[in-house]
């Protein structure tokens, strides 16, 4: 086995009922396209390319996507690309007209830019499911609800791209080498919100980021700061809403509300 690179994250999944939890979350794939983001060494690849109609493993490593492309080299339906997930075209992977899914035991330093990678590829319709482990205290943050203590930026992201459901918890005794985290695996069903809550995309993802640009900020002194005039905020302040509410109190549903009464006054 070659030498850990600690600067990708290599942490390797050794536990044989996790890799197939891990496989059997995404259901049935016999005819489905499955990218898989980083595969390593295979341990959840092997389970895969046994059952997915057709197979795409990204791995930025070049001795491991080499270990990998020689190991499948006798099955067709599996295809080893050395790549960076983070510039790769998803979409153009997947057969024009269908969907694929993900799964990947991730590198832990670019857990978020990956997700927002999927939701983006979600977006465009590219993705019906991911399967995806990340460090047990990000994906409590993703699969937050509105009021309690994690809830932020990357759950509402989150939850306006996808239904977020969490699956099970890995102890570090599960990888080699282990990891200093405890990791959590969560089901991500792509389902965009943004025509059902009436908001743009690109418009509504600015407004998330200044809604919650600063934690202890009441969320009117927060778009007061993004330049929006107190008289402007109280004019679209929807009722029901206190005047002093976080972000992380309010729903999507109220969120949008108020984007909406900001962005288009009198509709
Ligand atoms: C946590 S390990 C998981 C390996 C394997 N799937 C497993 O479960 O044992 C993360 C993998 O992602 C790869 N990786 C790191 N950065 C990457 C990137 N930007 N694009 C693709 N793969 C990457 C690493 O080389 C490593 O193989």
């Amino acid at each position: 086995m070659q030498k850990r690179k600690p600067k990708l994250g290599q942490n390797f999944l050794v536990d044989d009922t996790a890799r197939h939890a891990i496989a059997d979350a995404l259901g049935d794939i016999s005819k489905r396209t499955v990218i898989e983001i980083g595969p390593g060494h295979g341990a959840i690849t092997d389970i895969l390319a046994g059952r997915s109609r057709s197979l795409i493993a990204l791995e930025l490593d070049r001795a491991l996507a080499a270990e990998l492309t020689f190991r499948f080299r006798n099955q067709p339906n599996v295809k080893i690309v050395e790549t960076d997930i983070l510039k790769t075209d998803l979409q153009s992977l997947i057969p024009a007209g269908e969907t694929a899914d993900v799964v990947g035991n991730l590198p832990y330093y670019i857990t978020s830019d990956i997700l927002l990678h999927l939701f983006a590829a979600g977006r465009e319709g590219a993705l019906a499911r991911a399967i995806v482990m990340m460090q047990r205290e990000v994906a409590e943050r993703v699969a937050a609800t509105p009021g309690v203590r994690d809830y932020g930026l990357l759950s509402a992201t989150a939850q306006m791209n996808a239904r977020v459901e969490t699956l099970f918890t890995l102890p570090p005794s599960a990888f080699s080498p282990p990891p200093e985290v405890y990791s959590t695996v969560l089901r991500l069903d792509f389902a965009p919100r943004f025509a059902e809550l009436g908001v743009d995309t690109a418009g509504f993802d600015t407004f998330l980021k200044q809604c919650f640009a600063q934690k202890r900020k009441t969320l009117q002194n927060n778009l007061r700061n993004a330049g929006y005039s107190l008289q402007t905020l109280a004019t679209a302040w929807p009722e029901g809403t206190p005047p002093l509410a976080r972000a992380e109190s309010l729903t999507l549903e109220q969120m949008a509300a108020i984007y909406r009464a900001l962005t288009q006054p009198g509709v």
